[in-house]
């Protein structure tokens, strides 16, 4: 059988961390790019990328990476995404298309679309997949398999390199949807980034209980816990930069999450078990649904935390 031809001849990936690396992995294993020029800041990174042949050459700048490169993906923190758009500019080939895989859409596109020149497609998107780890050790290759990848256009992006970038995205074994940059950070607010500052809060928590009761409660954690230790662990660099871009947003969620917090609490206070356990019904019929709809993407056969330590 004939293999297809690959969808880019020329990737360039800037910044070789936990999501450039993975889309490297499958790229490579999926032959849907020819070449993949990469770009770290730091010397190491780019030796440990030559280490391990992440991409097939590595470059210290930015420019250098993205010359002559088809296809190019900005997968630096969000806080770092007008920096580099900024530095890689004039050195962007005429019908390239950049996108990015910032977690948070609408302050991304107000810090990137200003520097694309006319005649380079600039085409937002965020997969949702990832793990705990970080840095250029930590891709792997099913990263992206049935984990959803949202593209949020812009009124103007073309359409045909919309479609190029969501043949890629299902290329990588993911399902692409189409969604409003304000839509999507509100949506994330819900079911990502609140649920991580809660998990740092939890674990904040805790560690504050072990000091003051000087006992070994992280120690003797149950499940539901380790969890939330799971998530408290993922890279700081980058949950500062969402917070601090999806202000809005997840302000808004964590004020409902109090209000809510607040009648339960009160139902515990009143010994209200009816109210307890209406919830709880209600919230275990919801967990129910998600997994009637094949939609479990926690699943740790999508990959979840499967992937290498960093
Ligand atoms: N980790 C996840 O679960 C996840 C999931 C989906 C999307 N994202 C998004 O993907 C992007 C990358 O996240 P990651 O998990 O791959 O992080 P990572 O920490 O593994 O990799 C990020 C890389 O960017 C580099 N970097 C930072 N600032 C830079 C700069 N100014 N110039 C060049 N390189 C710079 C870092 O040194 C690092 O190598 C972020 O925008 C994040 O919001 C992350
Ligand atoms: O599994 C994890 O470690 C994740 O938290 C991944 C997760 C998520 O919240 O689902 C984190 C941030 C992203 O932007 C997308 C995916």
């Amino acid at each position: 059988m004939m293999t297809p031809a690959p969808l880019f001849e020329r990737a360039a990936l800037i910044g070789l961390g936990l999501i450039a690396g993975s889309m490297a992995h499958a790229m490579r294993e999926g032959g849907l790019v020819r070449r993949i020029a990469g770009h770290a800041r730091s010397a190491e990174t780019r030796d440990t990328a030559r280490e391990i042949g992440l991409v097939d050459e590595v470059f210290a700048t930015a420019a250098e990476a993205v010359r002559g490169a088809d296809l190019v993906v900005l997968a630096v923190p969000v806080g770092a995404m007008a920096a580099v758009a900024a530095e890689i500019a004039p050195h962007l080939a005429p019908g390239a298309i950049v996108t990015d895989v910032g977690s948070v859409k609408q302050s991304v596109i107000d810090a990137v679309a200003p520097h694309i020149p006319p005649g380079v497609h600039f085409v937002p998107g965020h997969p949702l997949a990832g793990t705990e780890h970080s840095g250029p050790r930590s891709g792997f290759s099913t990263l992206f398999r049935n984990r959803w990848w949202l593209l949020t256009p812009l009124p103007d992006s073309d359409g045909a390199a919309v479609e190029r970038l969501a043949a890629l995205a299902r290329g990588m074994g993911a399902n692409v949807e189409m969604m409003e940059p304000a839509h999507h950070d509100l949506v994330l607010a819900v079911t990502s980034h609140a649920p991580h500052l809660i998990a740092y809060t939890m674990v904040g928590v805790a560690d504050h209980l072990r000091q003051v009761t000087q006992s070994e409660v992280i120690r003797y954690s149950a499940a539901g816990f380790r969890d939330f230790t799971r998530i408290a662990a993922s890279d700081p660099t980058m949950w500062r930069d969402v917070f601090l871009h999806n202000k809005e947003a997840t302000l808004d969620i964590l004020g409902r999450f109090a209000e809510e917090l607040f009648v339960l609490q009160r139902a515990i206070r009143m010994g209200d078990g009816q109210q307890l356990h209406d919830y709880f019904t209600r919230t275990r019929a919801i967990r129910r649904g998600i997994i009637e709809a094949g939609q479990d993407t926690a699943a740790p056969d999508f990959g979840r935390s499967a992937g290498p330590a960093a």
